[in-house]
This record gives structure tokens, sequence and C-alpha cells, in this order.
């Protein structure tokens, strides 16, 4: 039998190798073996078994061993990567890498850890003896006599540095003895973001929610492939049908993947689903970057053996090998955190509806304020809508009340942090012993500019996006079709003479907190707090034990959080979501409202948002305020289908770098005539034009946009013309298929 075998060793090439008489059993597609690689063994996949070799079988060598009992991708995986390969432009071994953990691939059958005890205590001669002719021994001798239990090999050989071999010499002589364990740990154990396991009885559904449950599980029963998107207000009870559906996978036999944007961001989501499942005696996989080497190794064996059945994670879970796949669940659907940034530049929401797809599996997209690619897909009559419509319990959604700014400034004359509206709800909030968020946005984008007086900011007449201010040579460009113009030194609209732009750091709002607030107990929440490990955790739960009074963070504390005590919430400065040259930026700052605006008002007393903003007639604004998304999906929709935007077209990205400007536009340029010349019609490029970021790490940067109807059609072509044009080592390009970032 002969097999082709994708190696995982930086050889981008299928091989073929010759399979031993003894492996022909255990060898599948989806294998992890041992290939012999300019014969070094190197670790490679099975992608095809039984096949056909392009040279003559007396040259192919013998494939050395098969690594584990069951394939590492199951046939739906393998399906998967190739489809992934293709549609994202990625190199299969990059895909495989993705999708098989390194501690899978670097493979031994099960995590084995290795330890020493004394066999017998050595007699006072013996140890004279041996101090004098083998030092070492007698160290290691003297130490395990001091233990009380067995200790770790690695870790006595690093204390005491020593070899292996002064271990093994000791093992002859009689005196210590290695002993072999399988360490099995629970991923989470330490629950380093997770706070307590959260058991309980499961609340009664209340009417809405069990049309939801019963929806989603007809598509659950017919098992056939499709998908469901839940549109659910913020604190509708969600999470609540998710746990319902994956119950009934799990009580049919089957398996469930459940993603999250960020398993660090969302320990109170983790804690409610292990505490439920855990429950009912199934061991849940949480999948998080996190995660030790042995850890990752536990969660995928427990999961491809089948013991595992269910698995909670960031995207990367959606590659888990599990068995009978059932159910995906996806909740958030519309987080960009779902777009790796790195090859492969998958989006784990589009790689779920696709997996479901190939396993004929349900996918059940959740969120409260959809992506307008989904919605559409619903309009399309591609996936099925469910609704929550009204919080649990009848609870009020928030009130939102908008600041203009514009006349802030001009009654507190000059720079205003604080509007005395949200200062006023601020200290009522502090006398009642209630608690505040406030939330800033750092997405903002220094380069962009807006008049402080009336609000105007520069859009591109082409492209509907803001314009880039470029201090260099004081222009205004639109980084998407190149369009520019000089700045302007007066607003355009107004004539008011300071239009430059002033973005609110975390800090600055800490300090108007402080002068308005001065006993207020207060807490910040950004990159600097959040890089350290557990301080995150900690802030939460001093949150939640009523510790801190105002908390100060940027949008991305604000996932999933549910602290019943906070009855206001105030969005510092709304507009710099708004004004970024990004066409998704609508649609980015309608979901930042209405998502911060979820946190308000979930327990017992009703809640307030104040949203501060020099455009508070902007629709994403004046829908948020209404809390709808229809209304705001239509009109956004028909903005999107004027310009041909996603998802009415695809869009990727062309980045070119590299140390040379001119031979990287040179290169750019030569670049889109071929296209032109290939493709004609079937894509619409824009650029090349310098990237919003010109030069990173002394490499300039270029860019193209393609818009195309259809991805699966034009990136293998851009694919194969990129193979055969020549192009210098020092250009280096990368394809984004589905961008999501345009900056
Ligand atoms: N039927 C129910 N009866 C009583 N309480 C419920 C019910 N369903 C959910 N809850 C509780 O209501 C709260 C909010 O529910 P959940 O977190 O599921 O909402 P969500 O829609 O996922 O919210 P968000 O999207 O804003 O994070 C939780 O504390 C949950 O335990
Ligand atoms: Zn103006
Ligand atoms: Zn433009």
């Amino acid at each position: 039998m002969i097999v082709g075998v994708q190696p995982l060793a930086g050889f981008d090439k299928l091989l073929h190798y010759k399979v031993p008489e003894h492996l022909r059993a255990e060898i599948h597609r989806g294998s992890l073996v041992r290939v012999p690689i300019l014969n070094r063994p190197q670790v490679g996949l099975v992608l095809e078994a039984d096949t056909i070799a392009d040279v003559p079988v007396e040259r192919l060598k013998n494939i050395l061993e098969v690594m584990q009992d069951y394939p590492a991708l199951t046939p739906d995986l393998l399906a998967l990567a190739k489809w992934m390969h293709v549609y994202y432009a990625a190199r299969m071994e990059s895909v495989l890498e993705a999708m098989i953990p390194a501690a899978v691939r670097d493979g031994t059958r099960l995590k084995e850890e290795r330890f020493l005890g004394l066999a017998r205590p050595a007699t006072p001669d013996e140890l004279v003896a041996l101090k004098k002719k083998a030092p070492q021994q007698a160290r290691v001798a003297e130490f395990l006599a001091q233990q009380f239990q067995l200790v770790k090999k690695s870790l006595l050989l690093s204390r005491l540095g020593v070899t292996a071999a002064v271990v093994t010499a000791l093992v002859k002589r009689g005196l210590v003895r290695e002993e072999v364990r399988h360490v099995e740990r629970v991923a989470y154990a330490d629950n380093w973001s997770g706070g307590e396991v959260v058991t309980g009885l499961p609340p009664k559904l209340n009417p809405e929610q069990t049309a939801v449950v019963d929806s989603v599980g007809e598509s659950l029963t017919k098992g056939k492939f499709a998908v469901h998107l839940l549109h659910g207000v913020t604190g509708s009870g969600k999470t609540e049908v998710y746990l319902r559906a994956v119950e009934q996978v799990l009580a049919a036999g089957g398996s469930a993947i459940y993603l999250v944007p960020e398993v660090a961001l969302t320990p109170q989501t983790v804690s409610r689903l292990r505490g439920r499942f855990e429950a009912a005696g199934h061991q849940t996989v949480v999948w998080h970057s996190h995660l030790g080497e042995g850890e990752r190794l536990d969660g995928w064996t427990a999961l491809a053996s089948g013991k595992a059945r269910v698995v909670v994670g960031a995207r990367s879970a959606i590659f888990a090998p599990v068995r009978d796949l059932r159910l995906i669940v996806v909740d958030e659907e519309h987080e960009p955190a779902y777009k790796q940034d790195e090859t492969p530049r998958y989006h784990g929401r589009d790689v779920a509806v696709y997996r479901a797809k190939l396993a004929g599996a349900t996918c059940l997209l959740g969120s409260a304020t959809p992506s307008l690619e989904s919605f559409a897909n619903v309009k399309s009559g591609k996936y099925r809508l469910d609704v929550l419509t009204k919080r649990v319990d009848d609870k009020k959604m928030p009130d939102i009340q908008i600041v203009d700014m514009r006349i802030e400034v001009m009654r507190q004359r000059g720079l205003v942090t604080l509007s005395r509206l949200l200062v006023n709800h601020m200290q009522a909030r502090f006398e009642r012993r209630e608690q505040t968020i406030l939330f800033i946005n750092r997405r903002g984008y220094s380069s962009s500019m807006q008049c402080r007086k009336c609000g105007h900011v520069e859009q591109c007449p082409h492209c509907s996006v803001a314009m880039t201010y470029h201090r260099a040579d004081e222009t205004l460009k639109c980084h998407l079709c190149g369009h520019q113009r000089g700045s302007p030194a007066v607003c355009p609209s107004c004539a008011a003479p300071d239009i430059r732009w002033r973005g609110l750091g975390t800090q600055r709002v800490e300090e108007a907190v402080r002068r308005v607030l001065p006993r207020a107990r207060m807490e910040r929440m950004d990159t600097d707090t959040m890089s350290k490990k557990h301080r995150f955790r900690e802030i939460l739960s001093e949150f939640r034990a009523g510790k801190i009074d105002v908390l100060i963070g940027t949008q991305m504390i604000g996932k999933g959080l549910d602290f019943p005590n906070v009855t206001l919430v105030g969005l510092v400065d709304a507009d710099l979501s708004m004004h970024v040259p990004d066409f998704r930026a609508n649609e980015r700052t309608f979901q930042l409202l209405v998502q911060v605006a979820g946190r308000a008002g979930r327990g017992d007393r009703s809640g307030e948002v104040v949203v501060q903003t020099f455009t508070p007639k902007a629709d994403a604004i004046q829908y948020a305020k209404r809390a709808d998304f229809d209304g705001f999906a239509e009109v956004e929709l028909g903005v999107r289908k004027q310009f041909q935007y996603p998802p009415y077209r695809h869009l990727i990205h062309h980045l070119f770098r590299g140390k040379n400007p001119e031979k990287i536009k040179f290169y750019a340029e030569h670049w889109v005539k071929q296209v032109e010349k290939a493709l004609g019609s079937a894509v619409e490029m824009r650029g090349p034009t310098p990237s919003p970021i010109e030069k990173v790490k002394d490499e300039y940067r270029y860019q193209i946009w393609y818009f195309c109807a259809r991805a699966t059609k034009v990136v293998p072509e851009l694919v194969r013309l990129q193979a055969e044009m020549k192009w210098p080592d020092d250009v280096t390009q990368i394809l984004d298929v589905d961008a999501m970032s345009l900056m």
C-alpha cells in the first residue's frame, strides 16, 4: 500500500511512502505518522491512503511509525483542511499546524511523566564509596532520601543539575526506582481566568426560550446540516438556550463544540458551562491559549478518544477532533476576534458553518447584535432566524441617553472628558452604593480628523469611509482607493479653525473621575492591567463583591459580563469607533453601543446608559438608542449594497511589503495589470495604495483590495498567478480573504 503524506516540517509538498505490512491495519487517512525526509524522521499527516505514487514504487521509502491509535483528523476535519487551504489561500502545512496542536504533533501516545523514588536507603558504607567514586549519584541518593514522596524526574534533573545517565546508574545499583505515570489534569484546574464553577438548578425556560430550544431541537433531531441565527437582546437568556441545545446533543450520545470569542474574557460563561455539564457527568474540555502542552494533549486525547464529548474554547476549538459532531455553538458570532490575523487567516464562525455542513450538524450562531453577514444569510433563506425579544423575568432594557458633546464643549469651555449628565448620574450611583462601568473604545485611530465644534468628519466621496490624516505631507487620503486632498485648515462644514483629532485614554478618564468622585474606589482595566496574569480575574471578583464603585475599561471587558449591581454604563467617546476608515465602522459602533448598554440593569434595578458623542444624529447611535437592530440592519445593508461591500461581495486584502518602497510599488502595479488581464470583470480592484500604516519595522507596505462575487473562483486564480510570476526575495505578500480589519 502507498500513502500520500503532508509533512509538518517546513516542506510544503505531498510525499509518497510505502506502508510496511505490520502497519497496514493502523494507518488511515488523517493518521499522524513519522516518515523519513532527507534521511531524518519527521512528522507528517496521511492525506491520501491507498493511492498511486508519481515515482516508481522501488524508489519509495517506508513509513517509520504510526504515532497514535486513532487518526488525528477525522474525515470532516480533513475535508475542512482542504477547503481552508483553497479558500484562504493558506499553505496546507499551516492549516494542519493550526488544526493539530504542537503537543499532539510532537507526539507521545499519551502524556507520561517519569517519577523517581528511593528503592532502598543506601548503607553508610555505600554512601561513602559513592561520594568518592560518583559524587553526583551520591547527591541524587541523598536528595531522594529526604523526600516524602516521588519526585518528578525532569524536576530533579534540573534542580540538581545532573544528567539522566546518573539516574540510570542508580537504578542499576538498585538504589533508585523509576516510575512512569500518566498524569491527567482537567484543563482549567488552576482556574486561570475562570471564577468558581457555577452549579445550581437550571432555570425554567420562558416561552420565548422554549420556542427557540424547540426550533434548534428540531434541526438536531433531523440530523441534517442547518444554521440557526439566534438574535436575542442582551440579558435575554441566550446562554441558557445554548446550554439546553448542548444537553440535548449529549443526551443523544453526540458531541458539541461551543465557541466563545476569548476564553480569558468570558470566565463567567465558562464557569456556567462547566458547572452544568460536569454536574451531569460530562467531562468538559476547556480549550484556551494558556493551557500547558500536557493539558492540551490530555484535552485533545479525551476528545479524540470520545471520552469527552464537549469542548468550550476560542476559535481554534473549532478544530477539536470530536466524534459524531452534532452541534456547534458560536456565541457572540459578530465578534471580530473570531478572525485569525495570522496565517491561516480563517474566520472561526465561517469555518464553524462549513464544518457543520461537512459533518451534517447544526450550527447555532448567537448574538444581541448579529453580523450583517449572518443577517443577510437569514434574508436570503440560508439561515433560520430565532429571536428572543425580551430580557428574562421581564427586566427592562436599559434607557440610553445621548449627550451632544458639541454643546457640552461650548458650555464647559474647552476640553471635556465627562459631561455633566454623566457626572450627575455617577454621583447618584455612588451615594446609592450602586456600580458604574465606563467604557472607552480603543479602536480609535489617531490619524482620523474630526471637528470638535460641529462633529464633521471628512469622508472619501468614492468609498464611504473616513479619510486618514497624513501628517508628513499634510494630506487626507483614502486608503481604499487612494483618493487624496490637502488637509483642510478649517472645518469644511462649519469653518471652525481647530479640527485636529483628540482621542481619550483610560488614564485621562481616570483622572476626570477622581476629580468628581474623590472618595470612590476605582479600577482601570486596559492592556496594562490585563497583561498582569491574575489581575483581570481579581478585578472582576472585587467588582462583583462590591469593593469597586467605578470600573473603567475598554470594550474588551464588556463581553458577557453579568453584574447585577451595575445600574449605570457610560460610553465616554462613541465617535472613536465610528469615524475610522472602515466601512464596518457604523456596524461596529452599533454593536459596541448595544453590547455595553447591555451590561446595565441586569439585576433587580433598571439600568441607565449615557453615550457621549459629537455626532448624535448618526444612524448607528440613533438606532442603538432605540435598540432597533432590524432598522439599523436595513439602513446599513442599503449602504453596503450601494457600494457593493460585504456581505454583497467578498473583500480580499493583498499586502505587499519590503524594505525598498519603489520596488514594492513597482511589483504591486505590475501585479495589478496581470490580474486585470487574467481575471477581467470577475474582480474589481482598488489600489495599489500605501497602507494606512505605511511603514512597519522598516518595511514599506502597499495594498490592493479585491472585491468579487465569488471568492472560491478568484482566490485560486490569484494563487495560480502568483506562482507563475517571478518575485524577488525581498517582496513579501499576504493574502487575507474576507478581511475584517481595514486598518
Ligand atoms: N428562564 C430563565 N429564568 C430565570 N433566569 C434566567 C432564565 N434564563 C436565563 N436566566 C438568567 O438570566 C441571566 C442572563 O442570561 P444570559 O446570560 O443567558 O443572557 P444572554 O442573552 O446570554 O446575555 P448577554 O448576551 O447580554 O451576555 C443569567 O443570570 C441567567 O442565569
Ligand atoms: Zn465643523
Ligand atoms: Zn476612496
